[in-house]
């Protein structure tokens, strides 16, 4: 079936967490409304772009895009934003049943609330590997009072002025800031400022449960830096599903959930059914003293007024990184999943990817095999389906497979200084690519952080993580039984995950660090697939309105 929306994207002052804040909003509402779809179902969404000065596009993030790589929504990836008050119509196929969710791929947008969910369906009469009476769905995302052009500049200037700790969590949307710390005084008569803890957008998000019967909870995290921690007080989950494919079932009693991964867990209201429960989200990763962000667990027909009184829920200590990893490595392919390849199947090509912290002419960057990745102004699938420019982005020489051996993850880079780049890492249609990626120590001693790496156009299994160096000895130990098929996976401190996925997707897909601010600072790289093919593919004109390839559109 088609699937047909018309979104009208504008600013709405908004109270996620009671104080007041420029939001960008899809038809009035944040988030923005969820698409509902089965397999096979072709999606339209009508854009109206009513921002008066910025422009903007939509990742719809896990979708496969195979056959319309210039629906990805990657801004300069593969179309040109959509400037104010124009309009563009995204048109894409659904291809595997799961928990998706879409949001702004343009400057910090995500980070300013432009999020929503899409849950792509089973085609009627499948029979999922597990059952359930009723389902919910939250998306989970860290939130700054500070306004994000505010943020961006502070990153991109020197010396930096790094975000900090968010200052609440929201679950679907909704938090709870303390006005009392609001400060008062002439700052509080700035519309900005304005606290009010009575506000009904930011009365807690509620899960409504009938005693005795079992339900799924979609979560899916947009958020901008840190890795949270997901706990349903007094209650087990059972995880299903993780990035739109269903894992070998796992009981966890709170589960970490890392910007851009989605899950589905079971549980069943088993509880005492005279109260409500907290459902608390923390972070994780980072040592930071934002409090708890807090959903409300509602045993019908308990008013879900009915606040629980008991402490919001903790979670595992933020700096327990094995524990992390341990857990990460809990989520296995579902047994029905046909993995196709085996331990002795080697990749066609293998990049080794190197995480650092730089500076660039003084100013703080992240780097991948040194190399900062840069804004460019013409979209690199716009250029690559032109002939004459498919040459623009491929630096000479081409960006590095791998990094010089011997390089102390343990210590600050030694020479800090990062080239900046655009170019591409290209691959032949169907190649097998396994990446490896390396996390290294930051610029200050003693300090590695988690990086969730997100690839556009693909799903790609995860082989393993560990800590320390990977070596290739190691490869004998990776999992080629089960390995989970996802398309985020987080990189833990000081350590190495690899991952395996074929180049079958012509077109030009970003693959990067999903902390928001991370990707601005450079941290990511592009991928081409197919890349003789893309000459003959043809674009909607309205991609290409920029750069060098808007000379080049005819009418
Ligand atoms: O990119 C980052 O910058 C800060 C810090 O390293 C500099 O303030 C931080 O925690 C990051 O993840």
């Amino acid at each position: 079936a088609v699937k047909q929306y018309d979104w009208t994207i504008d600013y709405a002052f908004w109270s996620p967490d009671c104080v007041e804040k420029l939001i960008i909003a899809i038809n009035g509402q944040y988030p923005g409304p969820t698409i509902d779809a089965t397999v096979g179902d072709t999606i339209v969404v009508k854009i109206h772009n009513k921002m008066p000065t910025e422009s903007v596009v939509i990742h719809w993030h896990g979708m496969l895009q195979r056959g319309t790589p210039w629906a990805d929504g990657a801004a300069y990836v593969s179309q040109c934003p959509i400037a104010p008050h124009d309009e563009y119509t995204y048109q894409f196929v659904v291809e595997n049943a799961g928990t998706y969710f879409y949001h702004g791929h343009h400057g910090m947008q995500r980070a300013n609330g432009f999020y929503g969910s899409l849950i792509v369906r089973p085609p009627n009469g499948t029979v999922e590997p597990f059952t359930y009476d009723e389902e919910l769905s939250i998306i989970v995302n860290d939130w700054w009072h500070k306004p994000v052009h505010d943020q961006e500049l502070g990153l991109l200037i020197n010396p930096i002025r790094w975000v900090g700790d968010p200052q609440s969590l929201l679950i679907e949307g909704r938090g709870a800031y303390n006005c009392s710390l609001v400060p008062v005084g002439a700052d509080s008569k700035s519309a900005d400022r304005t606290c009010n803890a009575s506000a009904p957008q930011c009365q807690p998000y509620v899960l409504p449960v009938t005693p005795g019967k079992t339900y799924r909870l979609r979560i899916a995290s947009v958020a901008s830096v840190n890795s949270l921690n997901f706990v349903l007080e007094g209650h087990n989950m059972m995880v299903v599903e993780a990035d739109g494919h269903y894992v070998e079932p796992v009981v966890m009693d709170n589960l970490d959930v890392y910007s851009g991964e989605s899950y589905s867990i079971l549980f069943t209201a088993n509880q005492d059914p005279t109260r409500n429960y907290w459902a608390g989200l923390n972070i994780r990763g980072r040592n930071a003293t934002t409090p708890t962000g807090l959903a409300v667990l509602n045993y019908l027909p308990n008013p879900s007024t009915m606040l629980p009184t008991t402490p919001a829920p903790v979670s595992p200590l933020w700096n327990d990184f094995n524990l992390s990893l341990a857990k990460a490595k809990l989520i296995k392919a579902h047994s029905s999943l046909k993995i196709p390849f085996t331990k002795t199947s080697r990749s066609d090509k293998t990049l080794f990817l190197l995480n650092t912290q730089n500076k660039v002419d003084g100013v703080t960057k992240w780097a991948i095999n040194n190399i900062t990745l840069v804004p460019v102004s013409t979209p690199y699938l716009a250029a690559y389906t032109h002939k004459k420019l498919k040459n623009v982005f491929s630096t000479s020489p081409p960006p590095p497979l791998s990094y010089t051996p011997g390089y102390d993850i343990f210590q600050p880079p030694v020479n800090p200084n990062a080239t900046v780049g655009t170019g591409v890492y290209e691959f032949k249609l169907n190649e097998v690519i396994d990446v490896v990626l390396q996390n290294t120590n930051m610029l200050a001693a003693n300090t590695s952080e988690i990086h969730p790496w997100h690839l556009h156009g693909h799903d790609f299994y995860v082989l393993g993580m560990g800590n320390g160096v990977f070596s290739s000895n190691e490869y004998d130990r990776l999992n080629f039984v089960n390995p989970p098929l996802r398309n985020t996976v987080p990189l833990f401190p000081y350590g190495w995950t690899v991952i395996r996925f074929r180049a079958d997707n012509p077109g030009v897909w970003p693959f990067h660090c999903h902390i928001e601010p991370h990707f601005h600072m450079g941290m990511g790289v592009i991928f081409a697939e197919g890349v003789d093919l893309l000459p003959k593919m043809h674009l909607p004109a309205q991609n290409m309105g920029c750069g060098l390839t808007r000379n080049l559109i005819r009418g």
